[in-house]
């Protein structure tokens, strides 16, 4: 099924799991919902459930699968992505590589409908949030944000408001009431799984801007977690961060895969192994759209691909 660009205006919306900065460079949207999808309801606040067992006594699996079937992406005539497959599992983290220009990102902004804001973008196939697919007529572009949230490779954090109203800038803005005891506990428990909690918790009311690098990208970690997405998409989160900063967002990944679905995509090969339960390595050789050449363990991917290209890829050889 192709779909054409179906911006409406209040679907530019990264809900506040995106912040004010935007996505960056391709397709940036500043605005925030208007209307009627501004105010759409979120399910009332419930604390986090604690460790749960399973079946096996295990820890039970959180978050939601993600299945994409078929991509392909179009930025005006040029097709970018051909026909790619991927299922990324509950409570797994993904890592997507592959070299510059691949269509990395574009994949993972397809994932939560980010791809449709480009003017001209178009794109076809399926992308289905445990089984339901998340571009079905009349399904609100709002709820798949909501469900699907997303950390930029920029930290991107509203500079003047302050740490606290950083975390519950999503509730607000999705019309979201909560008792200050509620939201109080809130913020701690979202500050806490970002790692952030016990270096700003005599600060609170400080700007999200005066934080470091690290902070404010753990902020925004924090603030995408508040509205309880099912998958967190992660495009370069460490990129712009030092190696310290960076193996801290590193542990906050492993420690949110708990209960979050997880998909990032990294340049880093160490921290794709570091992090990821599984990877899909994309190509686009030669001009031609960019497709996944392998996908599969992140032990196997990297210790006996299949594919040579992959084995040059992991091994540093191109890229
Ligand atoms: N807004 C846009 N308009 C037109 N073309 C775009 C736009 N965004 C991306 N592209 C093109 O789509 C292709 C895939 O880009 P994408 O950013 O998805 O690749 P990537 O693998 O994520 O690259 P990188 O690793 O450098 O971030 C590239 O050829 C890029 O030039």
């Amino acid at each position: 099924m192709n779909r054409q660009s179906s911006d409406n205006g209040t679907g530019a919306v990264e809900a506040a799991v995106a912040g004010p900065a935007g996505p960056g460079a391709a397709g940036t949207v500043t605005e925030f919902p208007t209307g009627a999808e501004a105010t759409m309801p979120l399910p009332p606040y419930a604390p986090a459930p604690g460790p749960s067992s399973g079946p096996d006594g295990g820890s039970a699996v959180q978050g939601a699968s993600l299945d994409a079937r078929r991509i392909s992406a179009w930025f005006g005539d040029r097709k970018v992505l051909d026909r790619v497959s991927l299922a990324m599992p509950a409570g797994r983290v993904t890592a997507l590589i592959g070299p510059s220009g691949c269509g990395k990102s574009t994949f993972l902004r397809i994932l939560n409908r980010m791809h449709e804001l480009v003017p001209g973008a178009a794109l076809a196939g399926e992308v289905l949030l445990d089984g339901e697919d998340v571009y079905a007529p009349g399904r609100r572009l709002t709820e798949a944000r909501r469900q699907i949230g997303m950390v930029f490779q920029k930290p991107n954090p509203f500079p003047a408001m302050s740490i606290y109203d950083n975390v519950t800038a999503g509730l607000r803005l999705t019309g979201l009431r909560m008792s200050a005891s509620d939201r109080d506990a809130l913020v701690e428990e979202c500050l806490t799984k970002a790692g952030l909690w016990r270096e700003v918790r005599d600060r609170l009311r400080q700007p999200g801007g005066a934080l470091s690098g690290g902070q404010q990208q753990r902020l925004c970690i924090a603030r995408s977690v508040a509205i309880r997405p099912k998958v967190l998409l992660m495009d370069e989160p460490c990129s712009a961060l030092d190696p310290t900063s960076t193996r801290r967002i590193e542990e906050t990944i492993r420690e949110l895969a708990h209960e979050v679905t997880i998909v990032i995509v990294t340049h880093n090969m160490q921290q794709a192994a570091r992090v990821s339960d599984q990877c899909a390595f994309f190509l686009a050789e030669q001009g031609t759209p960019g497709l996944i050449v392998e996908h599969g363990s992140t032990e196997r991917m990297f210790h006996s691909p299949t594919d040579t290209r992959t084995a040059d890829y992991v091994g540093g050889r191109f890229g």
